[in-house]
Parts: C-alpha cells; structure tokens; sequence
C-alpha cells in the first residue's frame, strides 16, 4: 500500500547570467530561484494496483518517484509505502520495491549482466536458492539466455532494458516504479515490455507505478491514470474517465492528453 498525503518539494537553484563580470558577482553574491516541483501531492495506491502516473515535461513525476524510492526528502507532507517511510527506513524500504530509471542504468558497464545480478544477489543479500528460482523466471519471461554472458556496453538500448527490468526484480520486490521503461525503444522491444509487466502483475500481483509520456504504455498497461502538471495532481481516475472529459474530435491517447494538457495549462 502506498499512501501520499500532502507532499511538497522544492529545489533552490543558483541564478547565473551570461558573461564573466556576472560569474565573478555570482561567486560574491549568491541570488537562488525556488522551484516548486511537487505541490501538495495525495494519492493512494493499493497492493497489485497498475498506474500510470503522467504529465508534460517538468510536471514532477520523476521527483515523486525519486521520493518514493527514498532517494530524496519531501519537504513537507507524508509518505508510507508499507507503512515505512522511504527516506528514513531505506534499508528495509529497498527490499520491497523495484525501480528502473528508462535513462539510467544499475548493470555495472563493462562487466557480463550475469555477474552484475551475481553483485545485485550479495547487495540484496538474496538468499542464492531464491535468486536461482527467480533468475530462471526472469531469463524465461525476458528472454535474456542469449545476452546474460554480455557486458551491458554491447547490448542494444531494448536488450540492456531487459536486463534492467530483471535486475531490479531480483529481490522479488512487492512494487515496482518504472520511469520511462520504454524510452527510445523500438516497437518489437516496446511490446516485449509491455507484456512482461502485465504478466508480472498477473503472476505475483505486483504494484506498478509507471510515469511515461508513451499513451500507448498507458494504454496497455494502466488501469488507473494520475495526471500531475506543474507539481499538482490534476486527474485521479481510470482511462475511460480521462477519454470522457475530451470533446471530439479527439481520435488518439495523444489527442486526449494533449486536450487536457491545454485545459488544465500545464
Ligand atoms: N535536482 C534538481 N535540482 C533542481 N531542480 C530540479 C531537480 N530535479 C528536478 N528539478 C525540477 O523540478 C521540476 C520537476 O522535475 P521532474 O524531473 O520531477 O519532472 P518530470 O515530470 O519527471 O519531467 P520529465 O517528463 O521531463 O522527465 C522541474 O522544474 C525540474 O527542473
């Protein structure tokens, strides 16, 4: 269970203007801007619920899941994922969830993907029949026996997501946040994760939380849609509800989205 109330995030940032006089000012006199990019953010999300959390460039999604994984500190506000707090229990938080950043990775580079989940299993500390039961599964579902002997440098952009969908499953965490897992991907390779997730939640009634700006992804994988703009959640409701408050001629998830882009200004 995941319970968000009243979140807020800000991040100072320095101004700086162009040319070297305003540089040399800059390191006398620091002027910081604000940004509010997450404004009083509740939701609630139960065990093996499948979300799509969307919302234009610089809405916040990716700041909500960074607090949701633990990794940063909201302001205000509170937030219980089985009933820990991310930022203050993290080690045993990290236990329960799965994270994939679509823009970064957790395979080290230069080494066989094998021996990085080898690394992931001692990190984890996954006890090594658990972690054999689970790779199979995973080598399985990704199809991942032709490149788990391959440094992750070499794999292409879908096989290396593959990979990192795996790694963050080790552990066999009861949520799972995936942040543009389809980003750059080919349509075969889109289609590959698309199903894996949904037999994911099928299969162990995994929690996913997913932010991506493909309505396709949405399309096949939420039941349930948050729509945030400019740090506030404007939507909470199902995809059918999302279609109904676009006026014809909206034909596309893209048309509708954009629409309510332009209605709600953000
Ligand atoms: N570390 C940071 N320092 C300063 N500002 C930040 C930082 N991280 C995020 N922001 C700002 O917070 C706001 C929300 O950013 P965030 O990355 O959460 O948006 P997003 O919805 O994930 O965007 P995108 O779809 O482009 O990935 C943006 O204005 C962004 O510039």
């Amino acid at each position: 269970m995941i319970q968000v109330e009243h979140m807020n995030k800000t991040f100072k940032v320095t101004r700086r203007s162009a040319g070297f006089s305003n540089a040399v000012k800059a390191l006398i006199h620091k002027e910081t801007d604000t940004i509010h990019a997450l404004s009083d953010i509740s939701f609630s999300i139960g065990d093996g619920e499948m979300v799509g959390y969307i919302g234009p460039n610089g809405a916040g999604k990716s700041s909500t899941i960074k607090i949701l994984s633990g990794i940063l500190t909201p302001d205000h506000g509170s937030c219980l994922i089985n009933g820990r707090i991310p930022w203050k229990d993290r080690r045993e938080h990290v236990k329960d969830i799965g994270v994939v950043f679509g823009q970064r990775t957790q395979l080290w580079w230069d080494v066989p993907v094998i021996d990085s989940f080898e690394l992931l299993r001692d990190i984890y500390e996954i006890p090594r029949n658990q972690y054999l039961t689970t790779l199979e599964e995973l080598i399985d579902l990704l199809a991942l026996e032709e490149i788990i002997k391959t440094p992750a440098r070499q794999l292409s952009l879908g096989q290396r997501m593959r990979c990192e969908i795996a790694a963050s499953l080790l552990h066999t965490p009861k949520i799972l946040f995936l942040d543009e897992p389809t980003i750059g991907l080919d349509a075969v390779s889109k289609l590959a994760v698309r199903d894996f997730i949904r037999k994911l939640n099928r299969i162990h009634k995994t929690t996913v939380l997913l932010t991506t700006h493909d309505m396709q992804d949405i399309d096949a994988l939420a039941d349930r849609v948050l729509l945030i703009g400019k740090g506030r959640l404007l939507l909470d409701g199902t995809l059918s509800d999302l279609k109904s408050r676009c006026e014809p001629p909206c034909a596309t998830l893209d048309e509708i989205v954009a629409s309510l882009y332009r209605e709600f200004q953000i």
